[in-house]
């Protein structure tokens, strides 16, 4: 019997790939008003759990309840059951407007056929909106929206969907706000708790741990498939929830930048423009990590592109290691010594049907061949060995990168630059949607990279990892360089006050 006050209640799931346990008898309830943190390592079956909720997996064993309600497995219409899952990719269609986009996820070609209908409808989001504190005007083009606003949009859609369906809900946020800066998330996660205020129980998937502290009221914590740890959110703390999720404790959680004797200048912007990025000027010596933060829209998020040959400059000079730069393919860039780690990964970092042994070894290709023949053996070798050291879950290179876990996929994207020793070092989001362990490793081996003589530039909205591992911080408002904070002084308050500066 399952107890009347659980908004969700799953019991005892098990789901298995081709034989192979992922969820082994996981149990997670939630309670009506509670936001819920489930976390783990990537690929310890957060997703596939979510899956199951929506019907996209058949479990094997277990039972699924909402509101006291037995659900039949496969879930077939979760909507129906006041389940619904905000993605952290919300799919808008940019050049349509935000009443559009909205609509569209309901009832669209009904929406085409009767004016009437789209004035009921816009009326209806216009009531959801004043309910939850938004300011988004319904006929502003999503194109022209921030990143935190698309992000609530993409909840709003979600309860609206449900809204005429089912007296309780269950929101379940796949890391919503991964790619939003320290503010933005701020307004993200203050909306999914309005939202478990009117009673419905939320589900949150996040991997900053500050936000989970911040956000949630209680947590279930999933070690390879099993359920470590379940529990009120103020017994645990960082090194607690870390704890469980490894099964180990983790030491020193970010590495120090290295120390910096007198080395000389690598990458010198003088005042580059392109794209978001009006005037750069920077200069990064040998082994120095140096920071580049702003509020989503500020031209911090250009610069990547725009050092790495993916977007021309229009205006000012690059130089690496002395001489001038003129990159006019990305291809440029890997010539003079210039790696990119890319934010989104999925669009610009791999080939999701290729394996990971394909995705790693394909800039290194022509050395694997002899005789214009590929060694497929050494190619295997090499790859195994590689992914080896980046701890890739499952250690199966052979796999294709769509059915590795996202935190993985990274990890596959992040050995393909590292192994080109790359001399400037361009690491964008770097532990964007990768747990705090595998993160802590990725972190490792960017010191690493300066400590062997790389100029490094970490642009980041995670304030937290940018304060731990930069010798400075430079801070972009309206397309131009606001500020430059050293070591000494660099802190997340400093960093906050100077972004919305
Ligand atoms: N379609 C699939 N076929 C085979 N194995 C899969 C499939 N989907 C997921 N897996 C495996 O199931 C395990 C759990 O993956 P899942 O995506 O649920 O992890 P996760 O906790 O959501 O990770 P992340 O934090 O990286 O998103 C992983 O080992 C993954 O490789």
């Amino acid at each position: 019997m399952t107890a009347p006050e659980a908004a969700l209640d799953v019991s005892r799931l098990t789901m298995r790939f081709d034989g192979v346990t992922v969820l082994d008898e996981v149990s997670l309830r939630v309670r009506p008003g509670e936001v819920h943190a489930l976390l783990g390592l990537n690929g310890s079956g957060k997703s596939t759990l979510v899956k199951c909720l929506t019907g996209v997996h058949t479990p094997a064993a277990g039972t699924v309840s909402t509101f006291g309600r037995e659900l039949d497995l496969p879930v077939r219409d979760p909507g129906a059951h006041g389940i619904a899952v905000v993605h952290q990719d919300a799919g808008f269609v940019p050049g349509m407007t935000v009443l559009e986009n909205l609509g569209a996820s309901t009832s669209y070609g009904a929406r085409l056929l009767g004016p009437v209908r789209v004035a009921a409808e816009a009326a209806g989001y216009e009531e959801l909106f004043r309910q939850l504190g938004l300011h988004v005007p319904l006929h502003a083009k999503v194109a022209e929206l921030s990143a935190a606003d698309i992000a609530m949009l993409a909840v709003v859609r979600a309860l609206h969907v449900l809204e005429a369906e089912h007296g309780g809900r269950v929101f379940i946020l796949d890391e919503p706000t991964a790619t939003l800066g320290r503010a933005e998330a701020e307004v993200v996660l203050a909306l999914m708790r309005r939202i478990a205020a009117t009673g419905a129980g939320v589900v949150f998937i996040g991997h900053r741990l500050k936000e989970v502290f911040a956000a949630c009221d209680r947590a279930t914590i999933l070690r390879g498939g099993r359920v470590a740890h379940t529990g009120p959110i103020d017994e645990l703390d960082h090194g607690l929830v870390v704890q469980h999720m490894l099964g180990a404790r983790v030491a020193n959680f970010f590495p120090d930048p290295p120390e910096l004797a007198g080395s000389g200048v690598v990458l010198r912007a003088r005042e580059l423009g392109g794209g978001a990025v009006s005037r750069l000027s920077l200069e990064v010596r040998e082994g120095e990590i140096v920071g580049i933060t702003g509020l989503l829209g500020m031209g911090h998020e250009t610069i990547p592109a725009l050092l790495a040959g993916e977007i021309a400059p229009v205006s000012g000079s690059l130089e690496i290691d002395g001489a001038e730069r003129r990159f006019r393919h990305p291809a440029d860039a890997i010539r003079a010594g210039v790696g990119r780690l890319p934010a989104d990964r999925l669009r610009d970092g791999c080939w999701a049907e290729g394996t990971a042994r394909e995705n790693l070894t394909l800039p290194l290709l022509p050395r694997f061949f002899r005789a214009g023949r590929l060694r497929g053996r050494a190619e295997a070798e090499y790859a195994r060995e590689r992914l080896r050291e980046v701890r890739l879950h499952p250690a199966d290179p052979e796999r294709t990168m769509a059915s590795f876990s996202g935190g993985n996929q990274q990890k596959v994207v992040f050995a393909k630059w590292d192994q080109l020793d790359p001399r400037v070092f361009i690491v964008h989001e770097p532990t964007q949607g990768v747990d705090p362990a595998a993160g802590h490793e990725l972190l490792e081996r960017v010191v690493e990279r300066a400590r062997n003589g790389a100029a490094v530039v970490v642009v980041s909205g995670d304030h937290e990892q940018l304060v731990e591992i930069c010798h400075r911080v430079i801070v972009m408002v309206d397309g131009e360089v606001d500020a430059e904070i050293l070591r000494e002084d660099l802190s997340e308050e400093a960093l906050l006050l100077a972004c919305s500066n």
